[in-house]
């Protein structure tokens, strides 16, 4: 009998998650998904080719359970899906913040629940998901998750202990990036190019950085030096970077981000 996984609350991660499990090989026959509002449901649909069901439809019927809500809107799923869910079935949290425990306490008792904090670039198969077991969740249970998930780039695992961490860097981390690529943009129109090279010249030096950060085997500070030439450019742009405190603004702002998942934990945000 072939599997069957269910995405609940497909928006743009479950989407994401979706299409890349459809161009991974899973059949669209395989997969479930619902959606709050019909026509959600209808452009899932027609986009993917998969069945729109109801919660309680996709509790009852699918073998893994991927719940990809809200923070805020895990509790009111949860208890529309808890008197349906067979306590033998895989339920895979894509939430930031809320902890395995909050799951375990509202579904049947024995539930494996694993909790998995990926990114959009899901959408490109160069996600990072990162993959914690609740306390019932086997072996078994992490390399389903992994190979669900390694479909749509890559997966590590951590003690959950590090999940907010770990959403603070890659959950949050395209964000930083696109936010970084915006202002370097800015930088390159008041330097008087114009905006869409300045944008291609520096979306290109990003791509460029990031393999060289991947393939090199360099450390980011040799890649950096490499860069930086006596009395040349790069030196005066870093001095100013550090003179404007972004090094302690980068730290302080992940740290935000490590205590605003912290606050999710209760699913009220
Ligand atoms: N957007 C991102 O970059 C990332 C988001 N996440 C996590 O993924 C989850 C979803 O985030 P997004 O996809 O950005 O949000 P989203 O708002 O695009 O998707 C959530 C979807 O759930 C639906 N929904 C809510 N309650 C429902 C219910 N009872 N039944 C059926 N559908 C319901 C909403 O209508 C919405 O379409 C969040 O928990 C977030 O922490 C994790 C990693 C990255
Ligand atoms: O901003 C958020 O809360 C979600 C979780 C990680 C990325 N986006």
């Amino acid at each position: 009998m072939t599997e069957k996984v269910a995405v609940l609350g497909t928006g743009k991660i479950g989407e994401a998650l979706l299409s890349g499990m459809i161009r991974g090989g899973w059949s669209p026959s395989d997969l479930l998904v619902t959606a709050r509002r019909p026509e959600r449901a209808e452009e899932l649909r027609s986009r993917h080719g998969v069945e729109a069901v109801s919660n309680a439809e996709a509790a009852k019927s699918a073998d893994t359970l991927i719940l990809t809500v809200k923070p805020q809107d895990m509790g009111a799923l949860l208890d529309e899906l808890a008197p349906h869910i067979p306590a033998d079935r895989l339920v895979i949290s894509g939430a930031a913040g809320i902890p395995t425990s909050f799951f375990e306490a509202r579904l049947a008792a024995g539930t494996p629940v694993v909790r998995v904090m990926t990114n959009t670039p899901a959408l490109v198969d160069e996600a990072m998901s990162v993959i914690s077991a609740g306390s019932h969740a086997t072996e078994e249970h992490l390399a389903h998750t992994e190979a669900i998930f390694g479909g749509v780039g890559k997966t590590l695992r951590v003690p959950e202990s590090q999940q907010d961490a770990a959403t603070a860097l890659s959950g949050s981390g395209p964000a930083y990036f696109y936010f970084l690529v915006e202002a370097m943009t800015d930088a390159g129109i008041l330097l008087g190019l114009p905006r869409d090279k300045a944008h291609d010249l520096i979306v290109q030096a990003a791509i460029g950085a990031a393999v060289m950060l991947r393939d090199s085997d360099q450390h980011p500070v040799k890649l950096r030096e490499a860069v930086t030439s006596p009395a040349g450019t790069t030196i005066n742009a870093i001095r100013e970077l550090e003179s404007h405190g972004v090094r302690a603004a980068l730290i302080a702002a992940l740290e935000a981000a490590r205590d605003r998942s912290r606050e999710l934990a209760s699913g009220n945000g």
